[in-house]
């Protein structure tokens, strides 16, 4: 069933038209550890995995017409079951990785506080820019990310990037698992100044630094 109930295969929009929209990011974030029961993150584990697969093959054309007609059943079973952004597993599961979140890299946190965040980001084939290092975008995004949950954090309010500044300082590998470590640097109302570091053992690998704003009630 789709969102609204009334059709098997709506597109994939994102809207929530029962409810008036409250910010940037919903204060209730509507978190669970339900959804999608006890197996959903092996589910994305193998949906990750298949990212990284498809990014790596080399595919005769027999199997290629293989996987269009076996991924046309997969993705019709899931548009079948399509849900706003609010309600989706995928961004809501804390208990996962990245929230069980497949756009972004996967990340456990081991340190969340309203003075930074502490966490290990690992970047694998999906994510990769050239001669086995990691894509630069991938690595602002796990940044902007982690920072935006940092910004949160220390204000209790729902933010946005205004800016994110990335230094790339020497390669990202793939495969490693890397410590990112987050900061407030100074809270001036509703701007949030942040910075990070990206590391693979003592080596930096990347530094960042942005400012996140606190949205006003119904900012978008
Ligand atoms: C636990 C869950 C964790 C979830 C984490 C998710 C993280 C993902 C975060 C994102 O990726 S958000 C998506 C990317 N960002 C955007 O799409 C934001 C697009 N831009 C906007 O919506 C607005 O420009 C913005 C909300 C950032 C600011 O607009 P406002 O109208 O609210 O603020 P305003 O323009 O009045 O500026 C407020 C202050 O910030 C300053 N400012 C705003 N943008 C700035 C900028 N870019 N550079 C420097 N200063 C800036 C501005 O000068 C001013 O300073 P003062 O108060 O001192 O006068």
């Amino acid at each position: 069933m789709s969102i609204d109930g009334t059709s098997e295969s709506a597109p994939v929009t994102g809207e929530r038209t029962e409810d008036a929209h409250e910010g940037g990011f919903r204060t209730d974030m509507m978190i669970s550890v339900d959804r999608g029961g006890p197996r959903y993150g092996e589910f994305i584990e193998k949906v990750r995995e298949f990212m990284d697969r498809a990014r790596a093959a080399f595919p005769s054309e027999e199997l290629v017409d293989e996987l269009i007609d076996e991924l046309t059943v997969v993705n019709a079973k899931l548009a079948a079951v399509e849900i706003n952004e609010w309600e989706s597993p995928s961004g809501t599961r804390i208990d996962l990785p990245a929230r069980g979140n497949i756009t972004l890299p996967p990340y456990l946190v081991d340190k969340a506080g309203d003075d930074g965040v502490q966490a290990r980001v690992t970047f694998t084939r999906f994510h990769l820019g050239g001669n086995n290092a990691a894509h630069g975008g991938f690595i602002c995004t796990a940044f902007d990310d982690l920072l935006g949950m940092t910004s949160a954090l220390a204000t209790g309010k729902v933010t946005r990037t205004a800016y994110l500044t990335v230094n790339y300082r020497s390669i990202t590998p793939l495969n490693t698992e890397l410590t990112v470590s987050t900061s407030i640097v100074r809270l001036e109302g509703r701007k949030i100044f942040v910075a990070a570091t990206m590391k693979d053992g003592e080596r930096l690998c990347a530094e960042a630094d942005g400012l996140f704003i606190a949205l006003n009630p119904g900012q978008p």
